[in-house]
C-alpha cells in the first residue's frame, strides 16, 4: 500500500469503530471525582452507553474482576469497589439501547460451558443479535477462589480448557432445533439440549484478549475480534502483522478478524490544552497511595514506610508468592529482575516513586486537539492495523462527552467513521463474514 492510497484495501470501509471499555479492576477510572458517578448505579451505565450510542458507537465492553486486588489485608484505593454482574448489567441496558453492541468479558477457566454459552445466548436473542463475548482465561487463583473447582489452571491448560470450551459453545450454539450435544473432553465434560433458537446474529460475536503466543494462536483460531493491548501505531503495526501470519496459518483469511486494542483519549482544545488535562487524569489515576501499592504488587511486601515523592525502595524484592498481591500477574521469581529494571529507569530518568509509577503507566493514548487525534486515527486506517478502539473513559458518567460530540464529528468530516448504524445486528456492524447456520453439526465428538 502507498501512502497516497486512502486505506488499507483489505477494509474497503476504511473506517475505524469505537468501543466504551469498562476494566475490570483497575485504578484508570477516577471514581473519586466530584463529577463521577457510582460504580453501582445504573444511571452511571445508562448515562454512558446512551452518549456512546449517540455517538454511533459500535460496542460496550465490560472487562471481568471478580475479585478485588489486595495486599497484606488492604485493599487498593482506587479500585473500583465491585460493579453489577455483567450480563444482569448488560440485559438492562439492551432495554434502554437499540443498536449498540454489548460485550461481556467471562472466563473459559472457572466457569462451565453449558451454563454460560446458555447466558450468553440468552443476552444475544433478548437484545436482538448484538451480544458478545470476550473470552479470557484469568490468570489468578484470587479469581478462582470464588468458584467451586476453586485454586489455578498452569498456562499451557488454561488455553487446552479454553480450546475444549469454545468447541462446545459453538456445538451448542449451532444445535437447533432439536439436536443433542454430547462432550467429553479432558477439561470440559456434559450431555445437553440447546434451549434457545440463535439470535439474528446466528451467534454471540467473539472477542478475544490474551497476549502469549498461545493467546494470539486462541484468537486467530477461533475469535472475530482481539481486543489487544497494543494501541500504540508502531505497536499495533507489529502486532497485526504477527496475528495475521498465524490466521493464515489456521487457513483464514487475513481480514476475517477485527482489532480492536484498548486505547486512552485526551482531547482539548490546543495541544497544550490536552497536555494540561493529560498530567491531571494521571495524577488523580495514581495517588500518592495507588504508588505504592503498585509497587508493592512486585515488592511483595509493606512499602508504606516510603515516600511516594522520594526515590524507589533499595531493598530487594521478598520473594514468598504468600506475600503476592492476590490477583498479581507477576509471579514472585520474576520481581527482583523487574525491580531492578525499574530502579535503573527511575534513576535515570530522575523520577519518584509516584512519578515513575506514572511514567511506566501512561505511556499510552492519543493526546491532542480534536484535529490532532482525528489526524493520528487516520494513519491507523491508512495501515489498516485496527479496524477498531476500545476506549476506557477516565471520568463516569461525563468521559465520553467530548469524544461523542468534538472528535467524533472530526472523524466523520475525515470519511473515516459511521454517519450511521448501518445493520442491526452487533456481526454486520463489524464487517464481520457470516457464522454457518444453526442445524449444521450434529453434535461435538469426544474432543
Ligand atoms: C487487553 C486485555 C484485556 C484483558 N481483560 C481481562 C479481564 O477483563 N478480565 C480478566 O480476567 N482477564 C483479562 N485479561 C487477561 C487474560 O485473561 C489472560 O489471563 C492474560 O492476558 C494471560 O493470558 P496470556 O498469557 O495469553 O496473555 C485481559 C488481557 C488483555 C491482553
Amino acid at each position: 500500500m502507498t501512502s497516497s492510497q486512502q486505506h488499507d484495501p483489505r477494509y474497503p470501509d476504511g473506517r475505524i469503530r469505537f468501543g466504551v471499555f469498562f476494566q475490570g479492576v483497575n485504578f484508570h477510572t477516577i471514581w473519586t471525582d466530584e463529577n463521577s458517578g457510582s460504580q453501582h448505579d445504573f444511571e452511571s451505565f445508562r448515562r454512558v452507553i446512551q452518549t456512546a450510542e449517540r455517538g454511533l458507537f459500535s460496542a460496550f465492553f465490560l472487562g471481568e474482576g471478580l475479585r478485588l486486588r489486595e495486599h497484606l489485608g488492604r485493599l487498593h484505593d482506587l479500585d473500583i469497589a465491585g460493579r453489577p454482574d455483567a450480563q444482569t448489567q448488560l440485559a438492562a441496558l439492551a432495554a434502554v439501547t437499540e443498536r449498540i453492541g454489548l460485550v461481556a468479558t467471562q472466563n473459559t477457566t472457572y466457569n462451565d460451558p453449558a451454563d454460560l454459552a446458555y447466558r450468553l445466548a440468552s443476552l444475544d436473542l433478548l437484545s436482538e443479535g448484538r451480544a458478545a463475548w470476550n473470552i479470557v482465561t484469568t490468570d489468578n487463583a484470587w479469581t478462582g477462589a470464588n468458584f467451586r473447582r476453586g485454586g489455578y489452571l498452569a498456562h499451557e491448560h488454561r488455553y487446552e480448557r479454553a480450546a475444549e470450551f469454545i468447541d462446545a459453545a459453538k456445538a451448542l450454539w449451532r444445535a437447533w432445533p432439536d439436536q443433542h450435544v454430547d462432550v467429553a473432553g479432558r477439561h470440559v465434560t456434559f450431555s445437553t439440549d440447546r434451549v434457545l433458537p440463535p439470535s439474528s446474529q446466528g451467534r454471540p460475536v467473539l472477542f478475544q484478549a490474551g497476549d502469549s503466543s498461545e493467546g494470539r494462536d486462541f484468537a486467530a483460531q477461533h475469535a472475530d475480534v482481539i481486543f489487544s493491548a497494543h494501541p500504540g501505531l508502531d505497536d499495533a503495526t507489529t502486532f497485526a502483522a504477527d496475528v495475521r501470519a498465524r490466521l493464515l496459518r489456521f487457513g483464514r483469511a487475513e481480514n476475517e478478524l477485527a482489532f480492536f486494542p484498548g486505547q486512552v483519549i485526551i482531547l482539548g482544545d490546543s495541544a497544550t490544552d490536552a497536555a494540561e488535562k493529560a498530567d491531571w487524569v494521571r495524577h488523580s489515576q495514581v495517588t500518592p497511595q495507588t504508588a505504592l501499592a503498585y509497587l508493592e504488587q512486585i515488592w511483595g511486601t509493606d512499602l508504606s514506610a516510603y515516600d511516594p515523592d522520594g526515590p524507589l525502595p533499595d531493598i530487594d524484592p521478598v520473594q514468598d508468592e504468600t506475600n503476592e498481591t492476590r490477583g498479581s500477574p507477576f509471579r514472585a521469581q520474576k520481581a527482583r529482575e523487574l525491580a531492578a529494571s525499574w530502579r535503573a529507569i527511575s534513576v535515570e530518568k530522575k523520577l519518584s516513586i509516584r512519578e515513575f509509577v506514572i511514567h511506566l503507566t501512561s505511556s499510552r493514548g492519543l493526546i491532542g486537539s480534536y484535529s490532532e487525534v482525528a489526524d493520528q486515527i487516520r494513519e491507523y486506517t491508512r495501515r489498516g492495523v485496527v479496524q477498531g478502539f476500545n476506549i476506557s473513559p477516565y471520568l463516569v458518567p461525563s468521559g465520553l462527552d467530548d469524544i461523542v460530540n468534538g472528535l467524533v464529528p472530526e472523524l466523520q468530516e475525515r470519511g473515516i467513521y459511521p454517519t450511521e448504524y448501518e445493520s442491526t445486528t452487533l456481526r454486520e456492524e463489524l464487517g464481520l463474514p457470516a457464522v454457518e447456520a444453526a442445524g449444521s453439526v450434529a453434535a461435538l465428538e469426544s474432543a
